[in-house]
């Protein structure tokens, strides 16, 4: 059985639960630890006592720290990745572009420790010195989702870790896989006890311990939309309140103009909607297609998806996984159900498909027919599932993406400069995507979105030091000789 590391101890718990490979649910990868209650609260208190020492640790130690972690996981790329795609069942590309992706971001972060800096400016009053600064939060309690298993938490810890904060690591349920492997990475990297801990579990047992510990000073927090706000009302309801970073859902448009390449258009909108099985917040589950393309892109469409092999996702060959689930299967399936009742028209997929080993297999979906005030088109599915919606022109289609409850990444397909300079002012969205799909964000800039998908500062990064620090500002006076 695998163990949580608290307080630079790796800890047997009482329970532990199968971790089963979506690809094939014969293949257990192993019995991971569940953490109790009071294991939650001996890695925050460990936290708590570690941060005093951490925070006062040179740019160096962190800085090496970072790109110790940094070496071995692109070292050991090809067996994390083989892991990842296992226990999450994103194909083996997939998986170790995954693994690539979090040990840069540690190697930007490992930069990042040297590269701190304030500022130093004149008072507007004479004799007084204005210094502006950064410093640590204390402990912070990180809550990660399935989908990204370890560039998620990669791109929480680095930076946590980077700016003199003390972390509690809690990864999904579903992937405690690689969330484990990235802790013994982390635990030899010559990071003192306690400034890194990792507790496996159930959300509702130890995420809640976390949100309800007063030593834990913020949260950041990538999920569903519903956890998501649970997390911010407990961070705001505590005294005193705690800072909080949500990064929810996402029904990203993607908008297909009559002068647009339509292979681009496709190649997009099928990377888009159904790589990664579908289950990225970034995904598009609208393409949004002006009347002069339409029947030539649902026609292209069609044929690149029966092209598409959905299989294991370590075969070589699979260019889509397994669903991460049966729990994400039923939810994909009732949606598909929905859209047919709704009136949307199932153009193809969207049927359960057997392979050689026992596996959560759904073939991509696509609907065409559908109004963006149906379900389909308003909530988000998290599954291989895209619809088609028509749009008269660039401003219908424009208008039609931006009425959505959510706000993450958006994207249009054109070879028009002006449309394609309108719609990055007037996209709302975080994120917009020319010619490019609308999910595969590069690991050092902004990530977030506006509207229900986000929530607080952007993640990654350098914007990633507005949420993991916080800012001083002091005066000096000094008497003018
Ligand atoms: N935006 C995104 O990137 C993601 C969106 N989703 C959306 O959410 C849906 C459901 O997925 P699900 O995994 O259940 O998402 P959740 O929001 O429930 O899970 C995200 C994380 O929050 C934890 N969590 C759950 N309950 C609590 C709680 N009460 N307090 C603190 N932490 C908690 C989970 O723990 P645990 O799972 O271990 O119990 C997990 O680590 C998906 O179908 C999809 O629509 C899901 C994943 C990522
Ligand atoms: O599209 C990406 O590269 C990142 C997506 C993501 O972070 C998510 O789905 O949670």
């Amino acid at each position: 059985m695998t163990l949580n590391y608290i307080a630079g101890e790796w800890t047997a718990a009482a329970d532990a639960v199968p971790n089963v490979n979506p690809s094939d649910t014969n293949d257990i990868l192993g019995d991971y630890a569940h953490a109790s209650l009071l294991d939650t609260e001996r890695a925050i208190d460990a936290a708590s006592r570690a941060f005093r020492n951490w925070s006062r640790s040179s740019i160096q130690t962190r800085h090496d720290c970072l790109n110790a972690i940094a070496t071995e996981i692109l070292s050991r790329k090809e067996e994390l990745g083989r892991l990842l795609s296992r226990e999450e069942g994103k194909t083996l590309p997939e998986g170790l572009g995954e693994v690539a992706r979090a040990g840069q971001i540690f190697q930007f972060f490992a930069g990042e420790c040297l590269r701190l800096a304030g500022e130093k400016l004149p008072s507007v009053r004479a004799g007084v010195d204005v210094e502006i600064t950064r410093e640590p939060l204390g402990v912070i309690g990180l809550i990660t989702p399935w989908n990204f298993p370890i560039a998620i938490p990669a791109w929480k810890i680095a930076p946590a870790l980077a700016y003199g904060n003390t972390v509690i690591f809690k990864p999904a349920e579903l992937v405690p896989g690689s969330a484990h492997k990235l802790a013994e990475i982390i635990a030899h990297s010559g990071i003192p006890s306690g400034v890194f801990n990792l507790v496996m579990g159930r959300g509702s047992i130890i995420g809640e311990a976390m949100l309800k510990s007063s030593k834990i000073a913020a949260i950041s927090f990538t999920g569903s939309v519903t956890t998501g706000k649970h997390v911010a009302q407990a961070c705001t309801a505590s005294d005193p309140m705690r800072k909080v970073q949500l990064e929810m859902g996402g029904k990203n448009p993607m908008v297909v103009l009559d002068d647009a390449e339509i292979d681009v258009a496709v190649e997009c909108a099928v990377n888009s909607s159904f790589f990664s099985t579908g289950q990225r917040c970034t995904a598009s589950s609208r393409l949004i297609v002006t009347d002069g393309i339409r029947d030539a892109f649902v026609a292209a469409m069609t044929k690149r998806m029966t092209s598409l092999v959905v299989d294991d996702a370590c075969k070589a060959g699979t260019n889509i996984g397994p669903v991460v689930d049966q729990r994400q299967l039923d939810q994909d399936l009732r949606y598909i159900r929905l859209g047919q009742d709704e009136g949307a028209r199932l153009v193809t997929g969207g049927k359960l498909l057997k392979r050689d080993t026992p596996g959560f297999y759904l073939s991509p979906a696509l609907f065409t027919e559908v109004d963006n005030r149906m379900r389909i088109a308003r909530e988000e599915i998290f599954g291989p599932v895209a619809t088609v919606i028509r749009a008269k022109n660039y401003e219908e289609a424009l208008e039609i993406a931006n009425d959505t409850p959510f706000g993450l990444s958006s994207g249009i397909c054109t070879t028009s400069l002006k449309y394609a300079s309108h719609f990055k002012r007037n996209a709302q969205a975080g994120m917009i995507m020319v010619n490019l799909p609308t999910a595969g964000v590069d690991y050092h800039v902004p990530f977030g979105g506006r509207k229900g998908s986000s929530y607080g500062p952007r993640e990654q990064g350098r914007y990633a030091a507005e949420f993991y620090t916080t800012v001083k500002t002091s005066y000096s006076f000094e008497e003018i000789a």
